[in-house]
């Protein structure tokens, strides 16, 4: 199909998206639009973390990914987000099939910094597995894990694992979805929506503490899909209903992450 996008959905999102979230997704892909979904998972990992006793810890919105973490992330991320995803779309009449990076070695890393522990860096997406999956009518739903070549399983930020997946398929559009309605700052005691941001804006943010925690990770592979020939990234709110198809018409909604030097004046 011409037309491909990739959604990210975050596990900020998971539980309060409306149905019309999911009837959004089935029509797109009726009406022409190959839809990968890339999903996160983060607080129901967390939440399982704590209810065995192990108090999550993040590094500039990364889990440090221990042994007994890197379990609960694939048992939490496989056995129920992802199943998750697909039932609902399932009964918004779609059809889906949940896979992880690792399977068919989709999403292969390496070891990321030794810090972090499990956590991979996304070395190179084989696309094969999702493209088999589209051509055969399913909407592929990924899960951010990934596998190296001695078979090691490692964690992956779902923002990073999104934008990697949309650079490899050429993927036009990259949507992330999340529960804020898109990257926020103050402006005379309010806070609002920044429209646009680049590279050199997105450093700005981050240097002044405006951008922080998972909010970082999501603007950096953003910039990452944009060098990867991804042309548009909107970072956008999924409880605001028909969004999705806002972005599909062009609408400003959210904030647009574009190429360095490309902001308009806000
Ligand atoms: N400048 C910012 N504007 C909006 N949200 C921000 C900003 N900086 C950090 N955040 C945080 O980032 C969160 C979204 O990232 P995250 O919790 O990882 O969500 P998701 O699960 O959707 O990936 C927001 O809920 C907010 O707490
Ligand atoms: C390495 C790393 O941070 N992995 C993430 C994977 C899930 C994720 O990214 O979920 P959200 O999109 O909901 O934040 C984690 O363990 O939380």
């Amino acid at each position: 199909m011409e037309n491909q996008v990739v959604i990210k959905c975050g596990g900020s999102t998971l539980e309060g998206l409306p149905a019309s979230f999911y009837t959004d997704i089935k029509e797109l892909q009726d009406e022409g639009t190959a839809v990968t979904i890339v999903h996160g998972g983060g607080p129901a990992i967390s939440a399982t973390l704590k209810q065995m006793g192990i108090e999550p810890q993040f590094v500039d919105g990364l889990r440090v990914t221990d042994a007994a973490t890197l379990q609960v992330a694939q048992m939490v991320l496989i056995g129920q987000t992802n199943k998750q995803i697909v039932s609902r779309i399932q009964a918004a009449g779609g059809r889906a099939a949940g896979i992880s990076g690792i399977d068919g070695a989709t999403i292969q890393v390496v070891q990321g910094p030794a810090h972090l522990g499990f956590v991979g860096d996304i070395h190179c997406v084989h696309g094969e597995l999702i493209a088999a999956l589209g051509d055969a009518g399913f909407i592929p739903v990924i899960a951010p894990l990934g596998i190296d070549g001695d078979g090691q399983i490692y964690n992956i930020n779902a923002d990073t694992a999104a934008g990697a997946v949309a650079g490899a398929a050429g993927t036009k559009r990259l949507i992330m979805v999340t529960d804020v309605p898109g990257v926020m700052q103050e402006k005379d005691g309010v806070r609002q929506v920044l429209p646009e941001l680049d590279k050199e804006k997105i450093a700005e943010l981050i240097a002044d503490g405006i951008i922080y925690g998972g909010m970082i990770p999501k603007v950096r592979a953003a910039l990452d899909a944009l060098g990867n020939n991804v042309e548009e990234v909107w970072i956008i709110n999924g409880y605001e209903p028909g969004i999705l198809k806002k972005v599909a018409a062009g609408e400003a909604v959210g904030t647009k992450i574009v190429k360095e030097g490309k902001v308009n004046a806000q």
